[in-house]
């Protein structure tokens, strides 16, 4: 497959995020993050401190884990708050740049009511992952709120399945994902209408309106539980500052998919990794790519 497609090189736009010497944290955007449910916690922090390192001017956390949510964390940048059922206020009060939901966000009735909640909030970017994708697959009514926003809004939706996950939205086996992956891919193009990332070995990214692209990056070190969770939070950190910066969901998710692979790939390099690689190691190393290429 590697020849026949186009190589993901988005490395190149990571200069727009080059900040001005007035900008202050409202030009780098508020990221609102959801999920993190008990047992699951860490999937959320691991997307928020990765929003933070990447650059997002505001990362808050609506966080289903009761203790998670009220216990002190390493990082007291992160302003957290526990999911309530008080969904549209909380919305509208918080005014983000940017939604991203799914990680650790578990499939309880609250779940889906943030999720459909945030479907319907509209015309900003919003990152769909991890359980959202699990729940998306599972009901019609949050498949069709996805559709309908999709029409409204194009462009302002990227899915992040991993091939377990794609295989669910699709109703085929991971097996399946795995023999085909560019056909994957653009069954849950169709599916959706979302820009759409198939994670994995050379992960894929398309959307309705751009052709496949393969990151030639990333290596099985990667296969770290959270590894997901830290791509998803600096897609919505590089989304936020992007609003400001003239970097669209395509361009921005672009960026992040190689910079996560390649901050990988420089670990090893190092001698961090293959084995034990941690996400938070990722985010790290992330953030000083990014900084290298301004
Ligand atoms: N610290 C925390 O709190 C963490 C919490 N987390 C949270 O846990 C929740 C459940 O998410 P999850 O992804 O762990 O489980 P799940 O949806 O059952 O998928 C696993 C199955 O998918 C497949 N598969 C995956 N990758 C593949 C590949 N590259 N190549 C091929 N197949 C692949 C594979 O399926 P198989 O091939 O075995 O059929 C595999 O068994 C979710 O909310 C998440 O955010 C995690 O983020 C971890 C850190
Ligand atoms: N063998 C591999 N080669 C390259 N990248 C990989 C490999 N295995 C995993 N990855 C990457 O690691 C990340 C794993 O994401 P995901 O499965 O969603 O993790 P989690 O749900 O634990 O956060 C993805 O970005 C995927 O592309």
């Amino acid at each position: 497959m590697s020849s026949q497609l186009a190589t993901l090189a988005a490395l190149k736009l990571v200069k727009f995020l080059k900040r001005g010497t007035a900008e202050h944290k409202g030009s780098a955007g508020k990221a609102l993050l959801i999920g993190g449910a008990p047992g699951m916690a860490g999937a959320l922090l691991l997307a928020g401190n990765a929003c933070l390192h990447l650059g997002a001017g505001w990362t808050m956390l609506e966080m289903f884990d009761p203790a998670s949510a009220h216990a002190y964390q390493d990082s007291p940048e992160l302003m957290i708050h526990l999911a309530s059922s008080e969904i549209d206020s909380v919305l509208l009060n918080t005014q983000p740049d940017v939604i991203a939901i799914g990680p650790g966000l578990g499939k309880s009735d609250l779940a889906s009511a943030w999720l459909m909640g945030v479907l319907h909030y509209p015309n900003i970017p919003l990152i769909i992952d991890a359980d959202a994708l699990n729940l998306i697959a599972a009901s019609r009514d949050l498949l069709e709120a996805l559709q309908k926003r999709n029409q409204q809004f194009p462009g302002q939706s990227v899915i992040t399945p991993h091939p377990g996950e794609a295989a669910k939205l699709l109703g085929i086996s991971s097996e399946d994902v795995q023999a085909n992956r560019l056909s994957a891919l653009e069954k849950l193009i169709a599916l959706t209408q979302s820009i759409a990332v198939l994670k994995g070995q050379h992960t894929l990214i398309a959307s309705p309106k751009n052709a496949a692209l393969q990151c030639q990056e990333g290596n099985p070190g990667m296969g770290t539980g959270g590894m997901g969770d830290i791509l998803t939070g600096s897609i919505a950190a590089i989304t936020a500052q992007g609003v400001r910066h003239q970097l669209d969901l395509w361009e921005s998710t672009s960026i992040a998919v190689q910079l996560h692979a390649a901050a990988a790939d420089s670990l090893v390099s190092k001698g961090i990794g293959p084995i034990g690689l941690t996400p938070s190691e990722t985010i790290l190393e992330m953030r000083s790519l990014l900084n290298k290429l301004l």
